[in-house]
């Protein structure tokens, strides 16, 4: 088990979470399922060898097949997963899945050396393939607890995994997570590449889960997951929905594309229970097309017409305490969360709720409303709202999209008092570009000093993407007659320090965009870099007193010697 986020390289991080007693099926047979839910597989060749060749596994990555894998082969932008066939053959795939462009590929580089089956949608075909390979069917795996929504679902799966451990740890069972950050099956963590991974890593999983006495597990679901279809053949017993606020349009084209991708989780086929935020009318309009069993909660105090909503919210420490009051029974369930932000009360009463409304559970609504009572959300999650040092305030957070900068900064506001707020903001490269010019102009409104840096630059020019986001600060400056320092400053160390060099004890200094993040992608190269890391040794530098970090997702040594990312990761 990987005691802090070193990376691991795709094929060790296979090796610690790979099941070990999967059955498997025969190409045959598989060939038999995917015709029966219409998929329509091509096998090639057609003989008595191939139809009972063995199948104990399904990788996409060629450096994650092991022997006797299904090798995934799909095409994407970037190449042909059957461009790899060889090396996913060295590595003991015994049969491909893939389409008519990856058939030929993988027939001119290894000829008939193993079974083929063709299909036209091989994303779509992945995941029921995958669910037959490792005998995953609808009530085979655990409880399953999916989070959409543009911004929370990682705090949220935080939550509801604290809030589910509590629950199920009592009867000594254990508990899984999926999300950005890391994937967790009880005491054992990896860390991700993705937020969703794709459809075989997936089921991969429930049959690890299953394996490991994993009872319940809670899943982010990114739009890019049900896009590409990662979540094919999973099934949630309970899916949340936080928000919808502008991101990822790159992907989507338009909110409503990006809406209705996230619709496709509330639909009775994919989930049981839907549980909704209807804080904005994105909300309500999902929980009118959601099919199945729909609850809705107000988190943000217009509550008309919903089954939960959450009452006398007050700040406690960092936090707030609240209340959560049912409509029907009147029911009143106190409970409180240690993140700042009042965005972290809404992330804490949808954990809340989906476990009260989770259908066959081990355990009663007297037992959950013990578990919300003895404080499971007082959790930190890495990179989210974390406090590094309390005078001058310092925090890490993840907001890189407008609507999470307006909330994070309302909440550093809300508990500044005479201090000013100092904002080290960036973007992603490759990714919407749209948001940058507003995420620019919201920080210099609402920050006293902004200091525009690197997020992930990945393929684009740096420069070219903090002039992006400098044109919104630079026109909202001028244009609304703020007084708000603005300053370009990179490598993002610089900026870093450049900004606790400018605080004063009564000060807040927020790092915004990159969290839990330990490296920034330049075109490829992995430049080492931590927020967390990097903001506590300013802060040392001039002479304050940050906390300790307890975070297994910080790495140990010091900046200039800490590991690369994998290479492979693709
Ligand atoms: C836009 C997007 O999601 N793209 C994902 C998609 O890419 P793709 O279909 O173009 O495929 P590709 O990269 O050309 O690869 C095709 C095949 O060749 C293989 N390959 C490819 C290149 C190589 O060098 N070696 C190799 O073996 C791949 O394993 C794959 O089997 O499938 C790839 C294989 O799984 C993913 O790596 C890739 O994620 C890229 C890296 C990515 O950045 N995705 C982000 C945007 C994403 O998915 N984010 C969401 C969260 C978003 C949020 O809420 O913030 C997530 O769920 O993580
Ligand atoms: N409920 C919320 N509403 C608005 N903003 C939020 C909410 N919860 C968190 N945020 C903001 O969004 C940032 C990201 O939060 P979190 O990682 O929990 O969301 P996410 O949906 O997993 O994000 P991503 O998909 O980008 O990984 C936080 O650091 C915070 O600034």
């Amino acid at each position: 088990m990987p005691s802090s986020h070193t990376p691991l390289s795709v094929a060790e991080q296979d090796s610690v979470f790979r099941p070990r007693h999967v059955a498997g099926t025969t190409v045959g047979r598989l060939a038999e399922e995917l015709q029966a839910t219409g998929h329509e597989p091509l096998l090639t060749p057609v003989g008595r060898r191939e139809h009972e060749t063995l199948l104990t596994g399904a990788a996409m990555n060629p450096h994650a097949v092991g022997e006797g894998d299904l090798f995934v082969a799909v095409s994407g932008a970037r190449a042909h997963g059957a461009d790899f066939i060889r090396q996913a053959v060295e590595a003991g795939a015994t049969a491909v899945l893939t389409d008519a462009v990856g058939a030929d590929k993988v027939r001119e580089q290894v000829g008939y050396r193993l079974p083929v089956l063709q299909v036209e949608d091989v994303r779509q075909a992945a995941g029921p393939a995958a669910a037959v390979i490792y005998g995953n069917t609808q009530d085979s795996g655990p409880s399953l607890f999916g989070v959409t929504g543009t911004n929370g679902k990682t705090t949220t799966t935080y939550f509801l995994r604290s809030l589910l451990d509590t629950l199920h740890g009592r009867r000594g069972r254990r508990t899984g997570l999926i999300g950005t950050i890391e994937i967790g099956a009880g005491q054992e963590t990896i860390p991700s590449q993705l937020t969703t991974p794709e459809a075989v890593q997936l089921h991969s999983l429930m049959a690890l889960f299953r394996e490991r006495d994993v009872a319940a597990a809670a899943m982010e679901v990114s739009s890019h997951a049900i896009s590409y279809r990662r979540t094919a053949g999973l099934h949630y017993d309970v899916a949340g929905f936080t928000n919808l606020t502008q991101d990822h349009l790159d992907l989507h084209g338009s909110m409503e594309e990006y809406f209705a991708t996230k619709a496709e989780l509330f639909t009775r086929r994919r989930t049981r229970t839907s549980v909704i935020t209807v804080d904005d009318p994105w909300g309500h309009q999902m929980a009118s097309v959601a099919t199945g069993r729909v609850v809705t909660l107000a988190t943000a105090g217009q509550a008309a017409e919903v089954d939960w909503e959450v009452v006398d919210v007050v700040p406690d420490g960092m936090g707030h305490r609240f209340t959560l009051h049912h409509a029907r029974s009147g029911a009143r369930i106190r409970t409180r969360t240690g993140l700042p932000g009042l965005f972290n009360v809404s992330n804490a009463a949808l954990a809340a709720v989906m476990v009260l409304e989770a259908p066959d559970v081990p355990f009663t609504r007297e037992e959950v409303v013990d578990a919300l009572e003895s404080d499971p959300f007082t959790i930190s999650v890495p990179g989210r709202m974390q406090v590094i040092c309390e005078s001058p305030a310092a925090i890490v957070d993840f907001a890189h999209n407008p609507d999470a900068m307006i909330r994070t900064l309302d909440a550093v506001a809300a508990t500044k008092g005479e201090g000013r707020i100092i904002l080290v903001i960036g973007a992603a490269g490759d990714r919407d570009r749209s948001k940058r010019p507003t995420m620019g102009a919201i920080a210099v409104r609402m920050a006293d000093h902004v200091i525009v840096s690197d997020d992930d630059p990945h393929g684009e020019d740096p420069a070219q993407i903090r002039d992006d986001v400098m044109a919104g600060a630079r026109e909202a400056v001028e244009s609304g007659g703020l007084t708000t320092v603005l300053e370009e400053i990179w490598p993002r160390a610089e900026a870093i320090e450049r900004a606790v060099a400018s605080a004063s004890p009564r000060d807040t200094v927020i790092l915004a965009g990159r969290g839990h993040e330990i490296h920034q992608d330049f075109d490829g190269d992995h430049r080492p870099i931590d927020d967390r890391v990097e903001l506590r040794e300013a802060l040392l530098r001039h002479g304050h007193r940050p906390l300790e970090i307890q975070d297994s997702t910080v790495q140990d040594s010091t900046p200039s010697g800490r590991a690369h990312a994998p290479d492979d990761a693709g």
